[in-house]
């Protein structure tokens, strides 16, 4: 992992450092593009030749429904089961108490405006299933979904060698009453999600991460259908700010825990300790060695680097320009600087605090906006699968307040039906 001096990195160094799976031959946009296109002309026909390129499956069928789901769940130990219920009770904690409603407000007397909401109804969560199977995702979508009130919520996740979902998978759609899983990966699954196919119903709003082919699909969608997205939430990334309090053995577990997520996850470390730095990374060597995922984490680990700050406040500096997904102070003071944070996904305050708790049991969603994303999008939560609509009453005294104002607004700007719709009102009042 290469060290930088953050007092000898130009801001052109800076931007380079920052920028991350950036697609620039265009290769991953061609191919998807390729993909959605073969998806909207040949629905499940498409799917099911995608399963065999990709995912090397021959399906009969594009999706499992209750009797395989509740057959593959029973199939799991008690202790998983423990373990997916402790998270499910703190992810489901923490969505109810975004739960909200806001005040209704006398802007001008007569004229009242509220907002309410209502949930999505139609939502298609992906699942991401190539490296890894994660059913802490299903968790971090599903959860929000059902609280909300989604109507029809679609499930997308890769067809693992069985030609079924495994059974984690299985036991998380219990829980969250969902009966049926389409078999579907990849930028293909989105693009069934935002066309509609024989199979797989059109969806409002997708959700969910996954590689660079299922970010990018999901991106090519939005801007093509009238389909929404969450965020690009691509390759897990992390950015650790580490300073003389810091644990070496730690640090470095964190780091790894992100990079062992794919090929093009990356970690950052920002110190304001050389030696911090150097033990972080004989301590990261030791820990890779043994590593199930070694190959993974060590090429994710080439796409990494450090950097050696002056002060916490240097180093917050670097952090908020590269606006990382996960964000750890692994610093005894760290309450000294969260008020500095400006662009990060989620964050986690203090040595005792590691990445992995949001990932899969404290609360918090780990879907989380990536490649610098985090300057402008939120990660998943409640908000994301609901949306506010507004709404004015306005009385005889409201219009007789308001209206005059609303006909010179009109007038100004050329608009002589809008300022009738005023005058109108105002005069039927008078008479
Ligand atoms: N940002 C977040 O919130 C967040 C959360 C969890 C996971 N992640 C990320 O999600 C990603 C999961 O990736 P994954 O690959 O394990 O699973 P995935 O489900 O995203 O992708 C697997 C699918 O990709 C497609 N694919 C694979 N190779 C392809 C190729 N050469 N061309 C076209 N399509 C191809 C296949 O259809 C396959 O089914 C990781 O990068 C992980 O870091 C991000
Ligand atoms: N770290 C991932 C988000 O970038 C989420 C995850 C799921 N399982 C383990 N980790
Ligand atoms: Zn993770």
């Amino acid at each position: 992992m290469k060290i930088y001096n953050y007092q000898n990195l130009s801001k052109a160094d800076i931007q380079k450092l920052i920028s991350r799976n950036v697609d620039s031959g265009n290769e991953i946009r061609e191919k998807v593009q390729q993909i959605i296109a073969e998806v909207k002309t040949n629905g499940d026909a498409a799917l099911k030749n995608f399963a065999l390129q990709f995912d090397k499956v021959e399906l009969p069928s594009l999706f499992i429904e209750k009797n395989k789901i509740d057959q593959l769940a029973n199939g799991i130990s008690e202790e998983v089961k423990q373990a997916i219920n402790v998270a499910y009770s703190n992810i489901k904690k923490f969505h109810e108490s975004q739960i909200s409603k806001e005040q209704k407000l006398e802007t001008t007397t007569g004229v009242t405006c509220w907002r309410e909401s209502r949930a999505i109804e139609r939502v298609g969560l992906y699942i991401p299933g190539g490296t890894a199977v994660l059913p802490s995702t299903f968790l971090m979508l599903g959860i929000p979904a059902k609280i909300a009130g989604c109507k029809e919520i679609v499930v997308c996740s890769p067809p693992q060698k069985s030609g079924e979902v495994n059974g984690y998978l299985a036991y998380v759609a219990q829980l969250l009453e969902i009966d049926k899983i389409y078999l579907v990966g990849g930028a293909q699954a989105v693009a069934a999600m935002a066309y509609g196919t024989e199979s797989i119903p059109k969806v409002d709003k997708i959700f969910g991460p996954g590689n660079q082919y299922v970010t990018m699909a999901k991106t090519l969608v939005q801007s093509t259908t009238n389909t929404a997205i969450d965020m690009p939430a691509g390759p897990s990334e992390v950015l650790v700010i580490a300073d003389e309090t810091a644990n070496p053995v730690f640090v470095a577990a964190d780091l790894l825990a992100q990079c062992e997520h794919g090929v093009d996850s990356q970690a950052v470390l920002v110190s304001t300790s050389k030696k911090i730095i150097d033990q972080t990374l004989t301590e990261l060597d030791k820990q890779l060695e043994i590593l199930p995922r070694k190959e993974i984490a060590a090429k994710a680990i080439e796409n990494s680097y450090s950097v050696l700050v002056k002060d916490l406040e240097e180093a917050m500096i670097f952090s908020n320009e590269n606006a990382p997904e996960h964000l750890i102070l692994a610093t005894d003071s760290w309450k000294t600087i969260t008020d500095k944070i400006i662009n990060a996904g989620s964050v986690f305050a203090g040595n005792l605090t590691p990445e992995s708790a949001g990932d899969y049991a404290s609360g918090t969603n780990h879907t989380l906006p990536t490649s610098a994303y985090a300057r402008s999008y939120s990660g998943v939560s409640l908000d994301s699968f609901i949306k506010k609509i507004t709404f004015q009453h306005i009385n005889e005294m409201g219009i007789k307040n308001l209206g005059p104002t609303i006909e010179t607004l009109a007038e100004i700007e050329g608009l002589q039906a809008h300022k009738n719709a005023v005058s109108l009102r105002l005069a039927e009042i008078k008479e």
